[in-house]
């Protein structure tokens, strides 16, 4: 016990010497609640994934765009009462403005092609992979940030852009070894309760209140969403027949329901034409209706989509559908069709993690130089120097190290061979390279001499 107090009490010592106190570090090493850092290790998953991502984007043709974190916080208010818009993590600077970082890119991405007036050639096809927030109660325990990938077509109002958006998914799924047998997306459309809704003579301005209500269904259950429905001024009789039509499981059971009511009709219409064309791309295995998806987004206004694991053991892959009305919302004089959807990079790591497909990355160093001693450290960083203009990734040993410390140094960066500038070899203009990738005992590559190489044959 005194030898454990001993070493406590120097521990302590030592950490009040550098700022710290007894307990540890001068600051907290976590970063800030709910938010992720990304050490070299998950940084390369990250890339990867993200790289898929854009992979995707490239082969159907979208071009990427990007914007502040930062946007002023009117840019989210709405009035669904969404949990994303309630969650903002908003505050007033120091100019008094009200700013928020962002909780979702389309706003932004809508702000973006108004601020191009007339000058913007429609349709575009544009993507980001934004870093996007909400303030969780740290009760709850849920991230506060992660990143969306987020692909939009503004301009086409034809059903042919959700089949582009949905062959974007469904292709970045099968790039990452995703198959239609893990997961599936429902796809339904805001037009049918928009028909109830008029089947009722319910006013439209409560149609995204009612959207916003009617997503809670599967958290809330059958009668709570009733309940909303009627504190929203939903009459008994709707809210029944909206909360009926949530369970249909066919588009012909929808067709009974709603009839020929012609937003019903075009609602049909639609769908049957986007399975038709899901069939022509090859990803009609991957889709299939769901009335009971509308969605948390107040400003969708028809066709929606949901990619979800078919276990069901987790929360949604990714969601989008069309938003006609957002930017004449922002102010667009003329009605500017539009669809997208986000793809969050949470969800997706998880799936892939439990299907064993996220490759195992290492950092790549073509090679590991060397020098002898501290004199021929001036010949070692040349060699770098000529390895790299080549092309080549070049770590040099910064410290002069005896070669089994060497070796093991180029073990931890991954070096793919080891470059040794010594008197003898530099004197005759030559190098001695060791391949490490070779599989051998430690005992090996020590006695290995590797092979003598002219410099000017070592790129
Ligand atoms: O998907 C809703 C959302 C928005 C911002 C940040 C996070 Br984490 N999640």
């Amino acid at each position: 016990l005194k030898k454990e107090a001993a070493k406590a009490a120097k521990a302590a010592k030592k950490a009040e010497a550098k700022g710290g106190t007894p307990a540890g570090p001068a600051i907290s090493t976590e970063p800030p609640s709910g938010t992720r850092d990304f050490f070299p290790a998950e940084m390369r998953t990250r890339n990867w994934l993200f790289a898929k991502f854009r992979e995707t984007a490239r082969q159907l043709a979208f071009v990427e765009y990007d914007a502040p974190v930062l946007e002023a916080e009117q840019l989210y208010v709405r009035k669904g009462g969404e949990e994303i818009t309630q969650q903002m993590y908003n505050f007033t600077d120091k100019d008094g403005k009200a700013v928020s970082l962002r909780p979702e890119m389309t706003p932004t991405l809508a702000r973006m092609i108004l601020s191009l007036g007339g000058k913007v050639l429609l349709p575009v096809k544009w993507f980001s992979i934004p870093q996007c927030w909400r303030f969780e109660t740290v009760q709850r325990g849920r991230k506060r940030e992660h990143f969306q990938w987020n692909m939009d077509i503004v301009g086409e109002a034809s059903i042919a852009a959700e089949a582009e958006l949905l062959a974007g998914v469904t292709s970045f799924f099968k790039s990452v070894g995703v198959t239609s047998a893990d997961v599936g997306i429902k796809v339904n459309s805001r037009k049918v309760l928009a028909a109830i809704l008029k089947m009722y003579g319910i006013d439209d301005d409560k149609f995204e209140a009612v959207c916003v209500i009617v997503d809670k269904l599967d958290k809330i259950g059958p009668d709570e969403t009733v309940q909303l429905l009627r504190d929203a001024q939903v009459s008994d009789e709707a809210a029944r027949k909206i909360v009926a039509s949530l369970s249909l499981r066919s588009i012909g059971e929808l067709q009974e329901l709603v009839g020929e009511h012609p937003v019903a009709a075009d609602a049909m219409r639609e769908m049957k034409e986007l399975f038709a064309l899901a069939e022509a791309y090859g990803f009609g295995d991957w889709i299939l209706f769901d009335a009971s998806v509308v969605r948390g987004l107040a400003y969708y206004t028809g066709i929606v989509f949901e990619g979800f694991d078919r276990k069901g053991e987790l929360r949604a892959i990714c969601g989008g559908g069309r938003y006609d009305k957002l930017l004449s919302l922002y102010g667009s004089p003329t009605v500017v069709p539009a669809c997208g959807f986000g793809f969050g990079d949470c969800v997706i790591m998880e799936l892939l993690q439990e299907k064993g497909l996220l490759p195992h990355l290492e950092p790549e160093v073509d090679f590991v130089v060397c020098p002898f001693n501290a004199e021929m450290r001036l010949h070692a960083v040349q060699v770098a120097a000529t390895l790299r203009a080549a092309g080549y990734a070049v770590d040099v040993l910064l410290a002069n190290k005896r070669a089994d410390k060497a070796f093991s140094y180029a073990d931890r960066v991954s070096g793919r061979r080891m470059v040794f500038v010594a008197p003898d070899e530099w004197d005759k203009g030559s190098v001695r390279v060791k391949d490490l990738r070779l599989e051998r005992s430690e005992e090996e590559k020590l006695a290995d001499r590797g092979i003598e190489l002219p410099v000017a044959e070592l790129v």
